[in-house]
């Protein structure tokens, strides 16, 4: 295996509070040291000017392979994962068959094992068929690899259901993530309800139907002593029942997507079924509590909950078009430009949300750049400005809200495992 020296650049470590100028020896597939003296047989990657940071997390993909390989497959969502800075990527499981037996959880595994660009970890159903009605065999999934359980796309509805999934899943140390949503108050609705959906015609979802499960999952978790993990988190009032939770120490985590702290419900105006996703962009307020919570630590993870959708689908009318949009491209120059640039968060904070703390969420040995850890590493070019033409992206589906935007910062060099995965500029 070759030996990688990435010299010169600002490595922003968050797991050990390391900010430094360091250069970095990678050997047999690991972190090996700090400063080493070359030995001249090392490739060696510039990082001048650049950060370099522990490989990027995401923790909520959907590479929609098994069933829907029109959208995205195993090998397309990864190519776009580590094109997009990330080396590890927990995947959902409304697949068809959705992954709620232990051999569809070993069928993805293998299969990214066989055709993945980076790692990949197992998000299983809570529910039998994600039916809602039935607990999945929480304890054999584990077994085989399942890092935590949701049955996104749909709520855990029952609130017996979701008090059990607490309480067998806390036998594991798993967390439950939630797609917080109450289906009668979100019914038809295609974007928030607010003045724009009011001014527009279109039905709207309330910011109630999140914030009412969320209170409702957060007394269950209190309850039962179990994790929580809130999912695409989009309303002022999800984020201050989840920081009041934590306050009290209930065992709660959640996420923000980039589109979420980036676009309101006025780019609805369009009638773009690019800007229809689940939950649906909100108004002002709303993303600035997002950001407060992400500023503030109430939010503890950036996840892009990559929804790729084909061109035929997502092309009908704005009733018709499935909810989601793509993320793994264009999340770190959206997190580089809205939060950190203008000083919401500093490089270390938010990198510990793409990094330790979707790993320890997960419970996986990843997000850190500690000597001895798996050599996967992100280099960022902070400043590099490039244009988001859909066409470009590596994802299987171009169904992205942010075509023809002029970004800044991109991941430069991406290392799996200590292999060199992704370098920009380079073709596949
Ligand atoms: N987020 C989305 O808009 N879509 C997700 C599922 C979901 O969470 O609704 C998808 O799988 O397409």
């Amino acid at each position: 295996m070759e030996r990688i020296l990435i010299r010169g650049g600002r490595v922003i470590d968050p797991s050990q509070g390391l900010d430094d100028n360091i250069d970095i020896l990678i050997e047999d597939g690991k972190i090996a040291a700090y400063n080493p003296t070359a030995r001249g047989d090392e490739r060696v990657i510039d990082a001048r000017g650049k950060i370099v940071s522990p490989g990027l997390i995401d923790m909520h993909v959907h590479l929609r392979e098994p069933g829907h390989e029109d959208d995205e497959t195993i090998a397309t969502g990864t190519r776009a994962a580590v094109a997009g800075g990330f080396t590890s990527i927990a995947c959902c499981p409304n697949t068809d068959p959705p992954i709620d037996t232990p051999a569809t959880v070993e069928f993805v595994r293998q299969k990214a094992a066989r055709d993945g660009h980076c790692n990949v970890y197992v998000i299983a159903c809570v529910s039998k068929d994600r039916k809602g009605e039935e607990l999945a065999e929480i304890g054999q999934l584990v077994a085989v690899g399942a890092v935590a359980f949701s049955d996104d796309g749909a709520p855990v509805y029952d609130p017996e259901l979701m008090r059990r999934a607490f309480e067998y899943c806390l036998m594991f140390d798993k967390p439950v993530c939630n797609h917080c949503e109450i289906p009668e108050l979100t019914r038809n609705g295609v974007m928030h309800e607010g003045l724009v959906s009011l001014i527009l015609g279109l039905p709207g979802i309330p910011a109630a139907a999140e914030s009412v499960m969320v209170a409702r999952d957060i007394a269950l978790a209190e309850a039962t002593g179990g994790r929580l993990h809130v999912m695409h988190v989009s309303t002022l009032g999800s984020v201050e029942a989840i920081r009041r939770a934590k306050a009290r120490g209930v065992r709660v985590t959640a996420e923000v997507t980039p589109h979420h702290f980036t676009l309101t419900d006025e780019s609805l105006r369009a009638f773009d079924s690019n800007f229809k996703m689940n939950p649906p962009l909100r108004s002002e307020e709303h993303v600035k509590a997002c950001l407060e919570g992400l500023r503030d630590g109430t939010i503890d993870v950036i996840a892009t909950d990559h929804a790729p959708h084909a061109k035929e689908k997502k092309m009908q009318e704005l009733d018709r078009a499935p909810f989601g949009v793509v993320g793994l491209e264009t999340a770190l120059p959206l997190v580089i430009m809205r939060l950190i640039k203008p000083g919401i968060l500093s490089w270390s904070e938010a990198l510990a949300k793409l990094t330790i703390n979707p790993a320890r969420i997960l419970g996986i040995p990843k997000g850190t750049l500690q000597i001895g850890a798996d050599a996967d590493v992100t280099v960022i070019d902070p400043d590099v400005r490039w244009m988001v033409e859909p066409e470009q992206l590596h994802s299987k589906s171009k169904n992205t809200p942010f075509a023809g935007w002029a970004l800044e910062g991109r991941a430069t060099v991406v290392i799996v495992g200590g292999v060199i995965k992704y370098q920009l500029g380079e073709q596949a």
